[in-house]
């Protein structure tokens, strides 16, 4: 086992600021429940679950931070401020967790998520509220690739469907559909998934200088390949789906209901 007193500090970022506007009208996503408990409350369990992380960040809606504390509170016993408590190093069972308010977009809320670490965390984990199922080995390896010297890590899948890339319809054009330019080679594709792992240092660099060349970036890996970072992929996970349409909601429950019947989850 490793010995997580002589282990880089390892914290978690998890925005959970989005509105959640694919999934239809209601309350923001990552509060809304699966199986009686919020996404974010199974994310942040999913995260703890780690014995190399010591400490959660959570980016709550900018109006919500108050209800995001309180949840939290009641089902993890979060610290008051934003302090680090290195408990899982010493060996015990808590995971600090603090809350912070998020930004109109995701790249925002990460930002923000980082400007609330303490100065002794040198490995960072980015993971979506809304991939409230991903298996604690996912990860475990992701944090493995990061302290073996990869700046950059993420986990993803190979794609089961073939993917077009599409142009825009020409001026004037009324054919029916979109015009297929290219189909990329599949089996050099991945659909990435989070939670994505990054030397400290490489993440603050990334969204301090990433988005001056562009407009956004989807995730926070791809902030990192801006700068000419190498990025890896490591193995990913079906379980570690995102959320974002209804159908989802469906097969996270089912998810949930094989955990409990299996093992008691
Ligand atoms: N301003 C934002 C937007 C998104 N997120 C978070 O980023 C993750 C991935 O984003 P996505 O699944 O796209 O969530 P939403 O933005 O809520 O979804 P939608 O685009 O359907 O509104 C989610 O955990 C979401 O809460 C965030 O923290 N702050
Ligand atoms: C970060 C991410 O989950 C990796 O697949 C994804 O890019 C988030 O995208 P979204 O459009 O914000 O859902």
């Amino acid at each position: 086992m490793t010995d997580e007193t002589q282990a880089p500090r390892t914290a978690v970022v998890i925005p959970a600021a989005g509105r959640g506007v694919r999934l239809g009208p209601g309350t923001p996503k990552a509060l809304r429940t699966l199986h009686g408990t919020p996404m974010l409350v199974h994310a942040v369990r999913a995260m703890a679950a780690s014995r190399a992380v010591s400490l959660v960040v959570v980016v709550a809606p900018s109006d919500g931070v108050a209800e995001v504390r309180a949840m939290v509170d009641d089902h993890l016993h979060p610290t008051e401020a934003p302090s680090f408590t290195p408990a899982r190093a010493g060996g015990g069972d808590e995971t600090d967790i603090v809350v912070v308010a998020g930004g109109e977009t995701r790249q925002e809320s990460v930002r923000r998520g980082l400007d609330a670490l303490p100065a002794d965390v040198t490995t960072v984990l980015v993971h979506d509220a809304a991939r409230p199922l991903v298996p604690v080995d996912i990860v475990d390896g992701v944090v493995a690739a990061v302290r073996g010297g990869a700046p950059a890590v993420v986990p993803g899948l190979p794609l089961s469907d073939t993917v077009k890339e599409v142009g825009a319809l020409a001026e004037g054009a009324t054919g029916p559909g979109e015009p297929v330019v290219a189909t990329p080679e599949r089996a050099r594709l991945r659909a990435v998934q989070t939670p994505q792992g990054f030397d400290r240092e490489a993440l603050d660099r990334a969204h301090r200088q990433g988005p001056v060349q562009g407009e956004g970036a989807t995730d926070d890996a791809g902030l990192c390949e801006r700068l000419g970072l190498p990025v890896v992929v490591v193995p990913g996970h079906e379980e570690a789906f995102k959320v974002t349409r209804p159908l989802d909601l469906v097969l996270a429950e089912a998810v949930l209901a094989r955990r409990r019947a299996n093992d008691g989850y």
